[in-house]
């Protein structure tokens, strides 16, 4: 996908397979793959909308590219590199995963900062090192953030900005985004989904972002990844389901 031939795609997904392991630590014998014969190929520049009802494998696939599960290392490729193998690609900032798990437990993979204790806002975002200054500032400015929030006593929604710009302020390549919006107001989700649409078109960021809520998404995305069952059942270019339908239609004729 994308328009830029000559470049290498950012992600490579050359027939995934994936099944989560038992209490054994291996696949159940005989177990039915849950994400199975999954290709796909995106560039720089690309924005695709991951989408798919509960249960197909969305979060599943995200982690995937995140390194977060082992898979053969030809199986998936971001930048080049095998996510769960080079673990430089996640510290180096140049692959970014924000979702549940990170939501819950560290403000920003790599810096384990707790995120319910007494710290200021300020403490948090300054306290990570070697950030252009202007990025931060643009980040600060479009996430809407006071600098003297107590963590420990903001509302989800302002504490979720915060995290969002941690895991923003290192100038990714690659971005997953796991539902990371759902706590946030209308007006904050759309500056925050500016600032992402940006980082593709000028500074050529691919970014992948699974949701249910397509509000305010129609002119987003550049793609739509759609997945049922573990398998991806299309991945299309806006263009093309502009042409076609709505979004809506098109899935529900897929299901
Ligand atoms: N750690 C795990 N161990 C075993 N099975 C799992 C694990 N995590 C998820 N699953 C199963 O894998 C399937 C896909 O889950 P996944 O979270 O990837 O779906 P999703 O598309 O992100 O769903 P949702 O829209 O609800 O977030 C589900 O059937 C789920 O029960």
């Amino acid at each position: 996908m994308g328009d830029m031939e000559h470049q290498e795609p950012t992600i490579v997904i050359n027939g995934l397979r994936f099944t989560y392991p038992g209490i054994d630590g291996h696949p159940p014998p005989g177990s039915k793959p849950l994400i199975d014969e999954f290709s796909l190929n995106l560039n720089s520049g690309d924005r695709c909308l991951l989408v798919g009802s509960n249960g197909a494998g969305k979060t599943t696939i995200l982690k995937i590219l995140g390194g977060k599960h082992m898979v053969e290392p030809q199986m998936v490729r971001v930048l080049g590199r095998s996510a769960f193998h080079d673990t430089a690609l996640t510290s180096s900032g140049h692959l970014s995963y924000l979702g549940g798990e990170w939501r819950r437990e560290v403000a920003f993979a790599g810096f384990e900062v707790p995120i319910q204790m007494d710290i200021s806002a300020e403490k948090m975002i300054f306290g990570v090192a070697g950030i252009d200054p202007q990025r931060r500032a643009e980040l600060i400015k479009v996430l809407d953030i006071d600098l003297s929030w107590r963590m420990h006593k903001v509302s989800d929604g302002q504490r979720r900005r915060v995290q969002i710009c941690m895991g923003l302020l290192r100038p990714f390549k690659v971005l997953l985004l796991d539902e990371i919006t759902v706590d946030l107001d209308v007006l904050a989700r759309a500056d925050l989904l500016k600032f992402l649409r940006k980082e593709c078109e000028e500074r050529g960021a691919t970014i992948i972002y699974a949701t249910h809520i397509f509000d305010g998404l129609e002119e987003w995305p550049t793609h739509i990844l759609y997945v049922a069952h573990g398998k991806l059942q299309f991945a299309l270019p806006m263009a093309k389901i502009k042409e076609t339908s709505n979004l809506s239609l098109m899935v529900s004729s897929y299901v």
